[in-house]
């Protein structure tokens, strides 16, 4: 099945969204400005993009693999969450990214990535004094003897 998402650029200097068939379906995101971070430093940094996306889907944008060994950044909510709503014209995409070293970030580099994911059901909790099963033994605990 193939989905069309409308995209508006906002930023005319970086390469256009790729979807590459057959290799990764997870699609890059380039940095929309030449960023310079010191070590310790937090920026926003823009992709330079806003989405409308499918009905009932959202978006999920992590580092690409390299992101770290390349440029000394960890991306600080671990995953950005894009949610369906967040669909007008400066609802622009950032990343939320982490200095370790001086680095240097170039427009259109190639920083994070994003999938669309269907969004969860509806969820009501029910709440209960007794859930009735077996206790699996605590955090981090398969494995251990
Ligand atoms: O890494 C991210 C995370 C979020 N967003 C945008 C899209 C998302 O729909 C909106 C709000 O994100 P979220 O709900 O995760 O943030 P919040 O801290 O709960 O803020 P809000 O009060 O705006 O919901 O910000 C990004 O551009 N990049």
């Amino acid at each position: 099945m193939e989905q069309t998402i409308r995209i508006k650029y906002l930023s005319n200097q970086i390469e256009k969204l790729d979807y590459i068939d057959g290799k990764s379906d997870w699609i890059d995101l380039r940095a929309a400005e030449d960023v310079v971070m010191k070590a310790g430093e937090f920026k926003l940094i823009p992709l330079g993009i806003a989405m409308e996306l499918p009905q009932g889907y959202e978006a999920h944008v992590v580092p690409r693999s390299s992101t770290f060994k390349t440029w000394g950044l960890i991306q600080v909510n671990s995953m950005g969450i894009i949610d369906c709503s967040y669909c007008g014209d400066q609802d622009q995409w950032f990343v939320p990214m982490y200095a370790t070293r001086d680095t240097e970030i170039h427009i259109n580099d190639r920083i994070a990535q994003f999938r669309i994911m269907e969004n969860q059901p509806k969820i009501r909790f029910e709440m209960t004094e007794h859930l009735g099963n077996s206790n699996r033994g605590g955090f981090g605990s398969t494995g251990r003897s």
